[in-house]
């Protein structure tokens, strides 16, 4: 197995593990991350399974976490760069959560032209892996159940869009923003669900956008850039779609922090291309 493979493995293993133990977490607390959120306690929970998981591998230099201030130094290879635990606040609900997970082959702060892999993990009424490699020209999608991982479909951005997943308040968004998503609402079905990872899946099954935009709670954007955004835009530009921070591709986006933020929109190209025309008029 390649450095890539373990990588891989590691984090079907501990998926499955999560997956099945969510429940325990469903109403626990716990402190802040590193950009001022509230953490639940299954924030914490889910990093400690994943470092302890992914800092085994070798061939891993370094693990980043939305969790942790710092970056763990493991020695050469790899930076890991993840989202343990993905619209945490979905858990009380009962709703839809996720794990994002970024290969760098760079020291961060990087662009996302550094990814080599990326893997997301939906833990919706079941599990999947959606995994996008350089080493392999599809997006492959894996069933977790039982302890085992089946392959179950491929991604390939569907030509007709159907759906809209449009974060932030109407009350908060720019005009031009807003005219956007009014626009938008027309022709597409608004379904916003408040996991990006939930909410890209669907953007993957059914085509349509994925966006969230600066708001006055937060002017960069909610999304941050390593562990979310750039990860994600190398999995739906894989995939054939697109991906913008309203001006650019995600992954040219060059962030100055490790816990940076940007405006994140994915999905059709058609949708990216007059998301990105409307908001430069
Ligand atoms: O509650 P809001 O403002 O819609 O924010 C939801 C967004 O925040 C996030 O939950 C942020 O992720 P974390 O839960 O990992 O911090 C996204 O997954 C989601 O798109
Ligand atoms: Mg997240
Ligand atoms: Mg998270």
């Amino acid at each position: 197995m390649n450095t890539l493979d373990e990588i891989e493995r590691a984090v079907k293993d501990t998926a499955h593990y999560v997956s099945g133990n969510l429940a325990n977490y469903a109403h626990r607390s716990a402190g802040e991350n590193p950009s001022g959120e509230a953490q639940v306690g299954g924030d914490v929970w889910a990093d400690d399974l994943f470092f302890d998981s992914l800092s085994g591998v070798e061939g891993v230099g370094g693990y980043a976490s939305e969790e942790r201030e710092e970056i763990a130094q493991l020695g050469d290879g790899y930076t890991i760069a993840i989202d343990p635990l993905d619209g945490s606040s979905n858990l009380a609900s009962n709703n839809s959560v996720g794990t994002i997970v970024g290969v760098y082959d760079s020291d961060l702060p990087a662009t996302g032209r550094t990814l080599v892999a990326s893997m997301m993990v939906l833990y919706g009424p079941y599990t999947t892996l959606t995994v996008a490699r350089q080493d392999r020209d599809i997006v492959q999608e894996y069933l977790l159940r039982d302890g085992h991982s089946e392959r179950w479909g491929t991604f390939t951005q569907p030509e007709d869009p159907t759906v809209l997943g449009m974060a932030g308040k109407w009350s908060q968004r720019s005009d031009a923003m807003n005219e956007l998503a009014q626009e938008f609402s027309r022709e597409l079905k608004p379904r916003y669900g408040g996991a990006t990872v939930a909410d890209l899946a669907q953007v993957l099954e059914y085509g349509g956008l994925f966006g969230y935009p600066a708001t006055e709670k937060y002017p960069d954007g909610k999304l941050r850039i390593h562990f979310e955004a750039a990860p994600l835009a190398y999995l739906v530009e894989a995939a054939g779609g697109a991906s913008s921070d309203g001006a650019q591709s995600l992954l040219d986006v060059d962030p100055d922090e490790v816990h940076g933020r940007t405006p994140t929109f994915l999905g059709n190209e058609s949708l990216i291309q007059r998301l990105e025309e409307g908001l430069a008029e």
